[in-house]
């Protein structure tokens, strides 16, 4: 399970067990893990702070004492909280508290445990902590960090430049959003959470998705199927100079195994897409037919995307207001369709079916006119924030893609490699999501399943390809494999 900080204290108030007992419990489950994975260490130093992650360190000192040279040290002055007071007089090993002291004991350790700051760290590092903690960095110790690597926020993943940098970080009880968010801090290389037998709720605002989620949410066709037994599926995208975009809208749907797609595009790219791809049906436009043509199609689908590659098309602040009047479906919202919303996003607000928005980091700096490292720092927060605003899900799309509910439910995806930072997947995937909304009424779920499977088919497609030739066009195949495996 996921939690965030508030949740995590939430669940340890109502576990039943006194904070001394958690702390004892945590303390234990983290020095059996480094016994077990660390058993050829000779000397052990703590780095220990003055809250309870302070704490859980004097715990684990005083247990490893007994088959280890333990050294603690006091980093941020005296233990401040009862707990971690209690667990400290219990402590028998060396205490340092002089930083040249700890820089010296930590040349001659074998693994350094970290436990400065966990899930109660905010903002940024003292200046006598970014020293400490840089020249620890720089020794390059084998480094076990207890929670949250010091200096990382445990809920946003907002982390000061020198915060701790582990090998493996322990997890109490829960996954965090920070243990989510690896490959944007890259503060530790493996992850690993250790049960503190707190009874879990059923449900938590943390979505997660694997193989397992994916097919439960994946409809089977039956034997007496046809081929509007889903509905319709409508891509409109697509542009002189972008024809492609159209076609990674329709890849993107039959890998999600769409059985009537309507592609709808401008008139001088017709024959390009029309040539290469042989079963959508194909609704060509221009400026005198728009309506005539689009319009129809509004009434009589699933699910709607628009935008992938229509920075050329005509008429296409036009067919931006048609399809958020008109549409009685999710409609799907990508690129160029993101970029006409800037600085009138407000309409959003007036759209009665789910919008979904696909912006990358860049896309949604324009949007809601931030630059692009503050939202960086505050990816979690500020998706969050527009989604409930403005009514609508959004996908924040990156390495860790964020998925935000109107309703604050949060999907932080772990799928997927650099092999998708190419031109044309973000198209890819607004078809994959149009093409699952149109089989699951359950928007968010289906958002979720389409991110997730994009990330999934690129894992596959580079197990026997280099990371960088991850060739798109392969998808429909890929998801083959997954669908076959599954028994479909
Ligand atoms: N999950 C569980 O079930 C269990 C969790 N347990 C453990 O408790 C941990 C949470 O403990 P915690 O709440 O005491 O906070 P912790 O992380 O030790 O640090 C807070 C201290 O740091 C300070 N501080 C903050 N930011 C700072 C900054 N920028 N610069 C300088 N100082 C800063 C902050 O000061 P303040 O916020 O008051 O200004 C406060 O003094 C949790 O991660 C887990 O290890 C177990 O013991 C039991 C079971
Ligand atoms: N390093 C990465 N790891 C995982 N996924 C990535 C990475 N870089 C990009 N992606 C994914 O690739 C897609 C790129 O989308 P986008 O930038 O909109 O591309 P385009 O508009 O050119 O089609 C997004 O889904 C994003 O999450």
């Amino acid at each position: 399970m996921i939690i965030d900080s508030r949740g995590m204290r939430q669940l340890e108030a109502s576990s039943g067990f006194t904070n001394a007992q958690l702390m004892e419990t945590a303390g234990k489950a983290c020095a059996d893990w480094i016994s077990s994975h660390f058993s050829a260490c000779r000397n052990i130093l703590l780095l220990c702070g003055k809250g309870n992650n302070g704490g859980d360190g004097f715990v684990i000192g005083r247990i490893l004492g007994s088959a280890f040279h333990v050294t603690a040290a006091c980093v941020d002055g005296a233990p401040a909280t009862k707990e971690a007071q209690d667990a400290f007089t219990l402590l028998s090993c060396d205490v340092l508290q002089d930083p040249d002291a700890i820089l010296q004991a930590a040349q001659h350790t074998d693994l350094l445990v970290d436990c400065v700051y966990g899930v109660g760290f905010h903002g940024t590092l003292s200046a006598r902590m970014k020293k400490l903690f840089s020249s620890i960095n720089n020794m390059h110790l084998h480094v076990c960090s207890i929670d949250i690597n010091s200096g990382a926020e445990s809920d946003s993943g907002r982390y000061d430049p020198d915060a701790i940098r582990s090998d493996v970080t322990i997890a109490l009880d829960c996954y965090k959003p920070f243990h989510m968010l690896r490959k944007d801090h890259q503060l530790f290389k493996h992850a690993y959470m250790v049960s503190l037998g707190i009874p879990h709720p059923d449900h938590s605002a943390f979505l997660e998705m694997n193989e397992d989620s994916f097919f439960a949410g994946y409809p089977r066709k039956k034997e007496n199927a046809y081929k509007g037994t889903f509905g319709k599926t409508t891509v409109i995208g697509g542009s002189y100079g972008m024809a492609g975009a159209l076609g990674m809208n329709i890849i993107g749907a039959k890998t999600v195994g769409v059985s009537y797609l309507n592609a709808v595009c401008p008139h001088e790219i017709y024959p390009v897409v029309a040539s290469r791809f042989l079963t959508p049906v194909f609704h060509p436009f221009g400026d005198q037919d728009m309506y005539r043509v689009i319009e129809p199609l509004l009434y009589d689908t699933r699910a709607i995307a628009f935008g992938s590659g229509a920075v050329n098309m005509p008429k296409k602040e036009e067919i931006l207001d048609l399809v958020l009047q008109a549409a009685d479906c999710p409609v799907v919202l990508d690129a160029e369709a993101i970029r006409l919303l800037n600085h009138n996003y407000y309409i959003l607000r007036f759209v009665h079916e789910p919008v979904i928005l696909t912006p990358h980091i860049g896309e949604f700096s324009s949007l809601i006119n931030r630059p692009v490292d503050v939202i960086q720092h505050d990816r979690i927060h500020l998706a969050l924030q527009f989604a409930k605003d403005y009514k609508v899900f959004l996908v924040l799309k990156g390495p860790h893609t964020i998925v935000a509910s109107p309703t604050g439910d949060l999907y932080i995806n772990q799928s997927g490699c650099s092999g998708l930072a190419q031109a044309g997947s973000g198209d890819l995937l607004t078809g994959m999501i149009a093409g699952l909304l149109t089989m699951n009424n359950d928007v968010f779920q289906a958002v979720c399943m389409a991110v997730w499977l994009h990330g999934y088919l690129a894992e596959e497609g580079t197990k026997d390809h280099a990371a960088n030739m991850l060739d798109l066009s392969r998808f429909p195949a890929l998801a083959d494999s997954l669908y076959f495996r599954h028994g479909f």
